[in-house]
């Protein structure tokens, strides 16, 4: 952790002020967690001025290079366009980052070296997914392979950007339907918005071109659901999530912002729990 000269307090940056950057936003606004909310940005800069005066902190909303300036630690909750920006000039600048668009981090792993070089850090919460705890641990041995299954209601896949290209209508399906397999890499290209589990997931483990994902739409269904299977050297492990999509954005869970606040909650704490 990188302390600001600001009287020894970690300074936190929020870009993206939609579901999860207002629910970490009021979650550091509680005072709970002993980290300061230094500053926050987003695409609707009104909208993001007219929510931070709701909180008690009144953080500035700033430009993305000031917000940056300002902060230890820049969380991103934006989208994945949005983090080819935010990532390298954050990290530029020696300053720990915080990734929710998870998937944008597969076609650059350079960050990792960047951050390495600039000594920050570069953390990924679990968000939406559970256990990879085990699957890191599993990862240091063999395996043979890493598959995950994406349940989501309609209004959880609609306008991803594969779902329009392939014309699938996804509210006129009548019974769970496999619309997507293929590779986590391929996955968040098609689906930006809605598998960044997928990436989190290959990122823990053996990489996105080896990690497989099935989407299904599930009309009626009233959860976002990840499936996990592991197989290897150490034997067969399962997770199943079922989230509750949150009241802003049905793609994302509540666990997604639950998850990144307690990722927070660990950085500016003494004792880490679990792998
Ligand atoms: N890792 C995980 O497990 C999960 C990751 N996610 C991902 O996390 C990210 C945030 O999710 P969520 O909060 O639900 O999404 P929302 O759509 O609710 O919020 C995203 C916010 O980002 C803002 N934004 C968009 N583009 C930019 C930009 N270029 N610069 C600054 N702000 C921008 C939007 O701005 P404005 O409102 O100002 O127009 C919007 O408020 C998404 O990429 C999502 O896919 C989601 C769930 C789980
Ligand atoms: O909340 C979820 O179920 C997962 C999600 O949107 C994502 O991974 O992008």
């Amino acid at each position: 952790m990188a302390f600001s000269e600001c009287g020894g307090i970690y300074r936190v940056g929020i870009v993206g002020m939609g579901t999860i950057g207002r629910a970490i936003a009021l979650a550091l606004d509680s005072g709970d967690i002993p980290v300061h909310l230094a500053a926050v940005h987003s695409r609707d800069a009104e909208k993001a001025e007219a929510f931070a005066a709701t909180l008690n902190a009144k953080p500035p909303v700033m430009a993305l290079n000031e917000l940056i300036a300002s902060s230890d630690l820049v969380i991103e909750a934006a989208t994945q366009a949005a983090l080819a920006t935010i990532a390298p000039a954050t990290l530029e600048a020696g300053k720990d980052l915080m990734v929710l668009s998870v998937g944008g981090l597969l076609d650059h792993p350079e960050w990792a070296d960047l951050a390495d070089r600039q000594h920050c850090k570069l953390y990924v919460p679990s968000g939406a997914i559970v256990g990879l705890d085990g699957v890191k641990g599993a990862c240091a041995g063999r395996i043979d392979s890493v598959t995950i299954t994406t349940r989501k209601p309609p209004e959880g896949l609609d306008g991803a950007p594969y779902v329009v290209e392939q014309g699938i209508d996804v509210y006129a399906l009548t019974e769970e339907t496999l619309i997507f397999e293929g590779s986590a890499r391929e996955a968040c290209k098609g689906f930006p918005a809605n598998v960044n589990v997928s990436a989190a997931l290959s990122l823990a483990g053996i990489g996105p071109d080896q990690t497989r994902i099935r989407i299904m739409a599930v009309p009626g269904g009233t959860r976002n659901m990840h499936d996990v299977e592991v197989i290897g050297e150490f034997g067969r492990m399962t997770s199943h999530i079922e989230n509750v999509p949150s009241d802003t954005n049905p793609r994302t869970g509540k666990l997604s912002y639950l998850s990144a606040i307690a990722m927070l909650r660990e950085i500016a704490g003494a004792v880490r729990y679990g792998n």
